[in-house]
C-alpha cells in the first residue's frame, strides 16, 4: 500500500483557505482534499470518517513558516547541547511542568526506545515556570512561545468545526442565532491545558532493531505535530498495515487523541501511530497535545448519548491517566481500553 499526495493548487499562500488534507487509503483513491471556506471555517463540516485513520495534514493554516522553522532549530539545538546541560531537565516526576527524558515511558519501558524528548507545559504556563526553561540556545523561550500561541489558535479552529460536525455548536453562516450556549461549550477548550513535546529521534547504528515511539494513541484531544522537512519516520495504523506520513514541508500532523474519543462517545477514534527511526540523521518532531483544563473529568458528552448511542466510555481525568502510565508499561492503546464500558 503506497499513499500520494494530491498537488494543491498553485496560489499565493494569502489568497488560499486554510485546508485539510484527509490522508485515504488504498493509493487508488489517493488524498482527499477537504477546502474549508475562508479564513474562520465558515460553512466547514469535518465529518468523522468511519473505519479510517483519522489522521490529517492541516496546510495553509496562516502560522508564518519562520515560526515553524525557528521551533524546529530551537528543538534541534537544545539537544546538540552537551549532556550535562540536558540533563539538568530531567526527572521521573511525571507532574513537572519541564522535563527531559529518553524513550517513551523510562520509568516502566522494558527496552528503552531510541528517542529523547522535553516535555513544556505550555497551558497553563505561570511566570514563575517560564525562567526555568531552558536557556539554550537563547532564542529557545521565545520561539516555543510563539509557536504553542499559534498552534493553540489553530487547534480552537479546528476544535470548532469538529464540535460543529458533532452537531454540538452552530455553524457560524446562522449569525443572528444565540450563540451564547456555543460559547460556554467552547470557553473550556479555550482555558485547556496544552503541553509541548519536542522529540528528538538521533541516528540508529541498527534501526530496524528498535523504534523511536512504540505503537501508542495520545492521551488528549488533538495533537498537532509539526515534522522535521526532511526525514521520515511517523508512521500510522490503518487497516492492520502501518502507513508512512511522509514530512510535508510547513504542514501539521493532526492527531486525534482519546480524549476526543471518549468526548465524542466514539465517533470521533484515536489513531495508533509509531515512529521509525534511521542511520543516517537526526529527526526532529514537535508535537502541541491539547485537552481540556487538568483538573477537568473527561466524559461522552450528554448531548451524544441517548437510547441509540448509549453511553460507551467510563469518565476519565487526567491523574488517572498518569497513575496508569506510572504503574504499567504503556501498550498501544490500553488506556483507552479500560475507559471503556463495553
Ligand atoms: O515523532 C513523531 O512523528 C511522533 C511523536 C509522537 O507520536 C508523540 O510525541 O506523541
Ligand atoms: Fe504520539
Amino acid at each position: 500500500m503506497s499513499c500520494r499526495f494530491r498537488t494543491v493548487p498553485e496560489q499565493r499562500e494569502e489568497n488560499r483557505a486554510p485546508q485539510i488534507l484527509t490522508l485515504s487509503c488504498p493509493s487508488s483513491i489517493s488524498l482527499n482534499c477537504k477546502v474549508l471556506k475562508g479564513p474562520e471555517f465558515l460553512n466547514y463540516s469535518m465529518k468523522p470518517v468511519k473505519n479510517m485513520g483519522s489522521f490529517r495534514y492541516v496546510i495553509n493554516h496562516g502560522i508564518p513558516h519562520d515560526i515553524l522553522s525557528n521551533m524546529v532549530d530551537v528543538g534541534r539545538q537544545f539537544f546538540e547541547l552537551p549532556f550535562e546541560e540536558k540533563a539538568k531537565y530531567m526527572s521521573a516526576d511525571m507532574h513537572e511542568p519541564v522535563r527531559y527524558g529518553t524513550s517513551f515511558n523510562q520509568n516502566k519501558d522494558g527496552v528503552f526506545c531510541w528517542r529523547d524528548f522535553l516535555k513544556l507545559m505550555c497551558h497553563p504556563l505561570s511566570d514563575d515556570v517560564l525562567p526555568h526553561w531552558p536557556s539554550s540556545p537563547p532564542d529557545f523561550r521565545s520561539a516555543v512561545v510563539s509557536h504553542s500561541r499559534q498552534t493553540k489558535n489553530l487547534y480552537l479552529k479546528l476544535m470548532k468545526a469538529i464540535l460543529e460536525s458533532l452537531g454540538m455548536v452552530g455553524t457560524t453562516d446562522h449569525e443572528d442565532e444565540d450563540h451564547d450556549d456555543d460559547d460556554d461549550v467552547l470557553k473550556q477548550f479555550e482555558d485547556g491545558s496544552q503541553l509541548m513535546v519536542i522529540n528528538c529521534y538521533p541516528p540508529c547504528p541498527e534501526p530496524d532493531l528498535t523504534l523511536g515511539m512504540p505503537p501508542h494513541s495520545d492521551y488528549g484531544f488533538l495533537t498537532l505535530l509539526l515534522q522535521d522537512n526532511t526525514s521520515q519516520g511517523l508512521q500510522i495504523q490503518y487497516e492492520g498495515k502501518w502507513v508512512m506520513m511522509e514530512p510535508l514541508p510547513n504542514s501539521f500532523v493532526v492527531n486525534i487523541g482519546d480524549h476526543l474519543e471518549i468526548f465524542s462517545n466514539g465517533r470521533y477514534k484515536s489513531v495508533l501511530h509509531r515512529v521509525l527511526v534511521n542511520s543516517s540523521r537526526s529527526r526532529i518532531s514537535v508535537a502541541s497535545l491539547h485537552t481540556l483544563p487538568f483538573d477537568s473529568t473527561v466524559r461522552p458528552s450528554p448531548k451524544l448519548i441517548n437510547e441509540e448511542n448509549p453511553r460507551r466510555y467510563k469518565d476519565t481525568d487526567f491523574s488517572s491517566f498518569l497513575e496508569y502510565i506510572s504503574s504499567c508499561e504503556p501498550k498501544k492503546k490500553n488506556f483507552l481500553e479500560s475507559r471503556k464500558l463495553t
